[in-house]
């Protein structure tokens, strides 16, 4: 199985300069995702990863080996892609046995390409040989598509097409599995469905992988650790939970999740920040600077329902209500500035409405500085 190790990749395109000097070091085994908005290279590094693409400067290893010089269909990367590049005229079994027998003729021996080629042909003609027929057919099953093995792709839906690249990638049994936005184009609910498959198989075959996706929720379900791009650049990397409690930048804590970000403020005798009239204490900081944010998550701001006289507490104007089911998201006007909360929601919990007053303390441990 493979390590990846990336050192400064850089990739122009013409004159579009699409990475700018990408590290990366992922661990054999690890689940690993590309995360950033559209535009940001994450395409592009995974191409240069599995070969499809020329790097303008760097160094690419896969389980150690630089690979800078080896051709993409001997890089032993298995890729899905967004669109699933299946091959429409082919049914489930030709697609997954298909794959295989292009890496045995291309990745070969003279003499090896003669008998896949011989096994190809005996494909064709309706008799599968029993070694490619056993192949294929276990890693359909283990996708539980193996009672759909002669059906035509294209009478599949979007989540049975998906899982077909999937096995069509992984029959190669790659040291790496490189996923390029895989589940786009599915709904919510089968995305859902598939990111927990996904996420199982990857970790009872124990391939390296690498997901490129723009779904921050997506990343956060699934990765071990993840890498925050922006123009070309990768901005933070880190666990989940690192990523999410501790952004190293407001771009960051932005793009995983909802914040309210204010800025610090550094006039006043006692550390905090201020929003409009409202101080709140940060005694834990030494100090805090001009330069610094304060991010605070949705979810870590209680509603009161009285005012009392301790520190952090806010008053302000419901300007928007949404329900959610399992929680409610509510935009509080403070005097001009707005801020965001989420409160869940069990039987029971009083419902604020736009226009209503609501009251809010702000626990200073949940006020992160960046
Ligand atoms: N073949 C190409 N020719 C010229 N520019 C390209 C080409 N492919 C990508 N780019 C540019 O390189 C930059 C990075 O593109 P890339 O596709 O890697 O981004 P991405 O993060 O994967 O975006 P998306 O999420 O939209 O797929 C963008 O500015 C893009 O316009």
């Amino acid at each position: 199985m493979g390590s990846i190790t990336v050192n400064n990749l850089v990739k122009y395109y013409d004159d579009v300069e699409a990475l700018k000097g990408v590290d990366l070091n992922i661990e054999e085994g690890e689940f690993y995702a590309l995360l950033g908005p559209s535009g940001c290279g994450k395409t592009t590094t995974m191409r240069c990863i599995a070969g499809f693409e020329d790097m303008t400067d760097g160094e690419i290893y896969i389980g150690g080996e630089l690979v800078n010089q080896v051709p993409a269909n001997r890089r032993d990367c298995g890729m899905v892609f967004q669109s699933y590049a299946l091959f429409p005229h082919y049914n489930v079994f030709e697609n997954v046995a298909y794959s295989l027998t292009i890496r045995d003729l291309y990745g070969s021996s003279p003499g090896q390409r003669i008998k896949s080629f011989a096994r190809l042909m005996s494909r064709r003609l309706g008799k599968p040989t029993d070694a490619i027929y056993k192949k294929v057919m276990s890693i359909l099953e283990y996708v539980e598509l193996d009672h759909f093995a002669d059906r035509g792709v294209s009478e599949l839906s979007g989540g049975q097409q998906q899982r077909v690249a999937l096995a069509r990638a992984l029959v190669m049994e790659p040291s790496v599995l490189l996923l390029d936005e895989p589940l786009s184009n599915l709904d919510k609910k089968l995305r859902n469905t598939m990111r927990a498959t996904i996420r199982r198989m990857q970790q009872e075959l124990g391939i390296t992988t690498i997901f490129v996706t723009h779904d921050q929720e997506e990343a956060m379900s699934m990765a071990d650790r993840i890498a925050v791009m922006k123009d070309g650049e990768i901005i933070q990397e880190a666990s989940p939970t690192e990523l999410y409690s501790k952004p190293k930048t407001p771009f960051v804590a932005d793009f995983v999740g909802s914040s309210n970000i204010y800025k610090a403020d550094s006039t006043q005798d006692e550390k905090g920040i201020k929003i409009n009239d409202n101080f709140i204490l940060l005694t834990r900081y030494s100090s805090t600077k001009s330069s610094e944010r304060a991010l605070i998550r949705p979810e870590g701001i209680e509603i009161l329902k009285e005012k009392n006289d301790g520190d952090n507490i806010v008053e302000g104007q419901v300007t928007m209500s949404t329900y959610f089911g399992p929680l409610i998201r509510y935009d509080v006007d403070i005097g001009g500035v707005g801020i965001t909360v989420e409160e869940d929601y069990t039987t029971g919990t009083p419902i604020y409405e736009e226009g209503d007053n609501i009251i809010l303390y702000i626990p200073e441990e949940r006020v992160v500085l960046i």
